[in-house]
């Protein structure tokens, strides 16, 4: 089996082992103040059978014993306190690691894990490890500074040592029960976080999709999904559940093995004179007290061998480098002034799939504008993706320049592209803070002019807040076709020298679109757009138009030039033109 990987917990005890020795120091402290409470006991019953107590040595007894459980509390209440911080320290800065580390991974990673499965990361997988590490500490160290100064107050005692050891060596098993049945709960409690991964991953996915569910009224079906991953869990659970309980009841069990021998042979050696009725009072306290530390490293092992499982997750994601790798000598590259050359460019989004372009060739020069168009599937995106490099693309085939795209800092390239999706996301903050996403500082009269330009002005004018509309306060959102052109907004403010609209006016009428379409070309009339769209009015004044199909240029031209080919295009320009005249009541002609 795989040891986990401790990268995690090396460096975090690397930096915090100070505040750890100190709770240590106060596990001592307290643990020794406490074992002398048997002690005390066993000479206040020494002193009670040889007839020598007193009215003070009872009240000295009892103010002693008061003094030892005051300096226990507070010693003990220290040293939780530190290990909790410290654990709550922990999560803090792993979430915050986890964070950063998401953000640097690509597309593919995204595709590849749901959020669902990263949001049980952060859930699941770093509360297992937290608690672990402060309750788990706390227990361990508590249980074993009290095994050693509760051995040695025994000897210290009087008590025999072969009665002692007689009575502790019960409890020296515990060691090879761990190594057994450890392993064991580990792969369980791997078992239990994947399915739990899963879970979250599809409660995501039905929440996002609820609205789709009751309008196709599936319910049911999604329950039955749903009861499927939880039944899952249930098993696994269970698994687990039985092999831990296993787990958790031997310990204690061994406890009373302990107990049991300190009373029979520790009965029957002061029966027979060479210990004292004090000795044998203090030996059974001691394996008495011994008992409850031990069922918590019962609980504490348990939950480490889950912790272990969930760190192996968490070391594993960690572990994974994003597949887009800046170059040593990364260059910078102003767009505005670079020609962008593809040259027979295939792309395969996996090894050996079927390639979703192939052979692309394309120049587009600064302040060209370019269309895309092309059935649905044809690759027109995944083009763009490549642009932004959010997947590799083969060496050598995409260049900006002289400049291979893959020889770019990924700042420099995607600060200077707009790219704009055909379904924008919108954060749950203010409109003003989405359209100004990518300068958080930008005035608002340039909000409003990019909104104005999108045309999504008025419908915020007319919002209670206008631009300072939080969007998801109170359920309020905006329709499809808002949130697109907010989004599109969020794109033209960039003034990025490349834009890309990706299918961006999809969800406007015909008349907005052209207005759109209008004031782009005239704010952008020096600058490079590409405009994907199935709309051929959207890209018609494009200076060049790629016709897409199944992932290759099967025509390239200008508008009028595509329109006197037989082909895709004048095809799909009829189709919609027809569409048009119907909509409008006037004859084709
Ligand atoms: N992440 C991915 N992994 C594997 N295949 C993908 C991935 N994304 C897209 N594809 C596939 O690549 C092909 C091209 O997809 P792409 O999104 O580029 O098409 P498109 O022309 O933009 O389509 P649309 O007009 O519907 O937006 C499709 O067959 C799609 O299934």
């Amino acid at each position: 089996m795989k040891p986990a990987n401790p990268k995690l917990i090396r460096s975090f005890f690397l930096k915090t082992w100070p505040i750890y020795a100190l709770s240590l120091f106060f596990h001592f402290v307290s643990n020794w103040i406490n074992v002398n409470v048997p002690k005390v006991l066993g000479k206040f019953t020494d002193q009670l059978q040889q007839g020598s107590l007193t009215h003070d040595s009872v009240i000295s007894y009892s103010l002693l014993l008061l003094a030892i459980g005051i300096g226990q509390v507070l010693f003990n209440g220290g040293a939780t306190y530190l290990v909790m911080y410290i654990g709550r320290k922990f999560e803090y800065h792993l979430r915050q690691r986890l964070f950063s580390h998401f953000t640097q991974m690509s597309e593919r990673f995204y595709s590849n894990n749901g959020v669902g499965r990263l949001l049980s990361y952060f859930m699941n997988d770093v509360t297992a490890v937290r608690e672990s590490i402060s309750m788990g500490f706390n227990a361990t160290a508590n249980a074993a500074m009290l095994l050693t100064a509760a051995v040695t107050m025994m000897i210290t005692s009087g008590i025999p040592l072969y009665l002692i050891a007689a009575s502790v060596f019960p409890l020296l098993l515990i060691p090879f029960i761990v190594v057994y049945l450890g392993p064991v709960i580990r792969r369980r409690s791997l078992a239990v976080q994947e399915s739990l991964g899963r879970m979250t991953e599809l409660a995501e996915e039905q929440f996002g999709g609820v609205r789709v569910t009751k309008k196709f009224a599936a319910e049911d079906i999604m329950e039955r999904r749903f009861n499927a991953s939880v039944d899952e869990i249930s098993r696994n659970q269970l698994r687990l559940v039985r092999v831990s309980s296993l787990f958790q009841a031997l310990i204690p069990y061994l406890g009373t093995i302990a107990l049991i021998t300190a009373l029979a042979f520790g009965g029957y050696l002061l029966i027979h004179g060479p210990i004292t009725l004090g000795n044998f009072v203090a030996l059974t306290l001691y394996v008495r007290m011994l008992m409850n530390p031990l069922q918590q490293i019962g609980n504490v092992i348990n939950s480490i061998q889950r912790s272990r499982a969930s760190l192996e997750r968490l070391n594993g994601l960690l572990g994974q480098q994003s597949e887009i790798v800046e170059a040593d000598d990364a260059q910078t590259v102003n767009l505005a002034a670079a020609e962008l050359r593809i040259r027979d460019l295939t792309f395969a989004y996996n090894p050996g799939s079927q390639p979703v372009l192939q052979h692309i060739r394309l120049t587009l020069k600064p302040g060209q504008t370019l269309g895309i168009v092309g059935r649905t599937g044809s690759g027109k995106t995944t083009l763009m993706k490549l642009l932004l490099r959010m997947y590799d693309p083969p060496a050598g085939c995409i260049k900006f320049g002289n400049t291979d795209i893959r020889d770019l800092t990924l700042e420099s390239l995607r600060s200077q592209i707009a790219y704009v999706p055909q379904d924008g996301f919108l954060f749950s903050t203010t409109i003003r803070e989405n359209i100004a996403f990518h300068n958080r500082e930008a005035k608002l009269c340039k909000v409003k002019t990019a909104a104005k330009q999108a045309q999504i002005y008025d419908n915020i004018a007319e919002l209670p807040g206008s631009f300072n509309t939080r969007l998801g306060e109170r359920g309020l959102t905006l329709s499809g076709g808002q949130r697109q052109r907010t989004s599109l907004a969020r794109g033209l403010i960039k003034n990025a020298p490349l834009l890309i609209l990706d299918d961006s006016v999809s969800a406007v009428d015909t008349v907005t679109e052209k207005e759109i379409i209008a004031s782009i070309r005239r704010e952008r009339a020096d600058k490079t757009t590409i405009i994907i769209a199935h709309r051929i009015s959207a890209l018609k004044h494009a200076d060049v138009i790629l016709v897409l199909d199944e992932g290759a240029i099967v025509q390239k031209g200008t508008h009028e030039q595509l329109l006197r080919e037989p082909g895709l295009y004048a095809e799909l320009y009829a189709i919609q033109e027809e569409g048009l005249h119907h909509a409008t009541g006037t004859s084709y002609s």
